[in-house]
């Protein structure tokens, strides 16, 4: 299955029993794990197959930060579409099928370059994706610079239930969440998300001091997003420097979320709190978000780590896992570290 431009993609259908390649007459899943600002993900080479290599199921198990390999979610490197140059799909740590991922394309696009081998060689890449095209480029300071694209504002579109109540869009709008009325503006950057300064006549929010697990899936589900919702709590520290949490549909509470950021400024634009450059700090760390006015792009700009600790496992004979070796190679600094080939090994209970 593939996707198209500027529609959000189905969830995969269980087609082969594993995940596991069986080729050489072995069972093996190779992956590298990033992270951008600590939103992190299981990256997959899928250059050879428009169908990913495992199924959301097998991704939710993958997922699993107590019996799988842990992360938000896992990444495919796919063949490009009409023209571009690779297609990136994800699966959320629920199996859900999302549009697109801004700290996931920063971390694809680091991927990519490593697995292509384009050090010093172009480092820019035509990504098709459920939002439809997204163009990363890799710094020379290593940052990864994305053309987001343009936000969607009009509210079916989002998509929201609630009235528009600016153009199309729907700008510091009443939402009532477990009998609390909130103020939020909804955006689209490819995936939804309501963004939130605060409650109606409430005091301006204190992000630390929410409790996301507990409002966070409120917002997801509620009856006014059907396609659930990611859900940005944004304080404002001056007209160019926000502070930003997220309750992400399909992964929950995570330490940063791109997208999101980039929809938090376009709020709060819209809402006339903020400049259309601002940099958004992230429990994870900062991102620097621009709104272009000229043309209407959003641009996100931040970094894309290999996560350290990388290691081969096997199955012992009663289906324990054992670490076989480290494959941090030794002679690399941590910050010149490259990225490493994982090899996980195991027998098909697993997934
Ligand atoms: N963490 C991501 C967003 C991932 C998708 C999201 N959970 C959704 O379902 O829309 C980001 O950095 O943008």
């Amino acid at each position: 299955m593939s996707i198209e431009s500027g529609a959000a993609p189905q969830k995969t259908s269980s087609k082969s029993s594993s995940f596991l390649d069986q080729r050489e007459g072995s069972r093996s899943l190779h992956f590298v794990k990033y992270h951008g600002l600590g939103n992190d993900f299981i990256l997959v080479d899928n250059r050879d197959s428009s169908e990913p290599k495992i199924t959301p199921e097998q991704a939710v198990k993958l997922c699993d930060r107590n019996f799988g390999i842990g992360a938000d979610g896992v990444i495919f490197a796919l063949p490009g579409v009409n023209g571009t140059d690779y297609t990136m799909r994800i699966f959320n740590s629920d199996g859900s099928e999302p549009e697109m991922c801004g700290n996931g394309v920063r971390c694809f696009a680091r991927f990519i370059a490593e697995l292509e081998n384009l050090h010093g060689k172009r480092q820019s890449f035509t990504v098709h994706t459920g939002a439809g095209l997204i163009v990363p480029e890799i710094q020379e300071d290593g940052l990864v610079k994305v053309d987001m694209g343009q936000p969607v504002l009009k509210a079916a579109n989002v998509p929201t239930k609630l009235a528009s109540n600016k153009n199309d869009a729907v700008v510091k709008s009443e939402l009532v969440v477990d009998g609390v009325t909130w103020n939020v503006t909804c955006v689209s950057m490819g995936n939804p998300h309501c963004v939130t300064f605060g409650t109606k006549g409430g005091e301006d929010l204190q992000v630390d001091a929410l409790n996301l697990a507990q409002i966070g899936p409120k917002f997801e589900h509620h009856d006014a997003f059907p396609a659930r919702t990611n859900t940005e709590f944004v304080q404002v520290y001056s007209p160019s420097h926000l502070k930003m949490r997220a309750w992400e549909r399909g992964s929950g509470a995570t330490l940063a979320c791109g997208t999101g950021a980039c929809a938090t400024v376009v709020a709060a634009v819209l809402e006339g709190r903020a400049t259309r450059k601002c940099t958004v700090d992230l429990p994870g760390g900062p991102l620097d978000i621009e709104w272009r006015e000229e043309d209407n792009q959003v641009y996100m700009t931040g970094p894309a780590e290999v996560v350290l600790g990388a290691f081969v496992f096997e199955v012992d004979q009663q289906e324990r896992f054992i670490t076989k070796k480290s494959i941090v190679p030794a002679a690399c600094g941590i910050e010149d570290m490259i990225p490493l080939l994982v090899l996980l090994k195991v027998y098909g209970q697993l997934i």
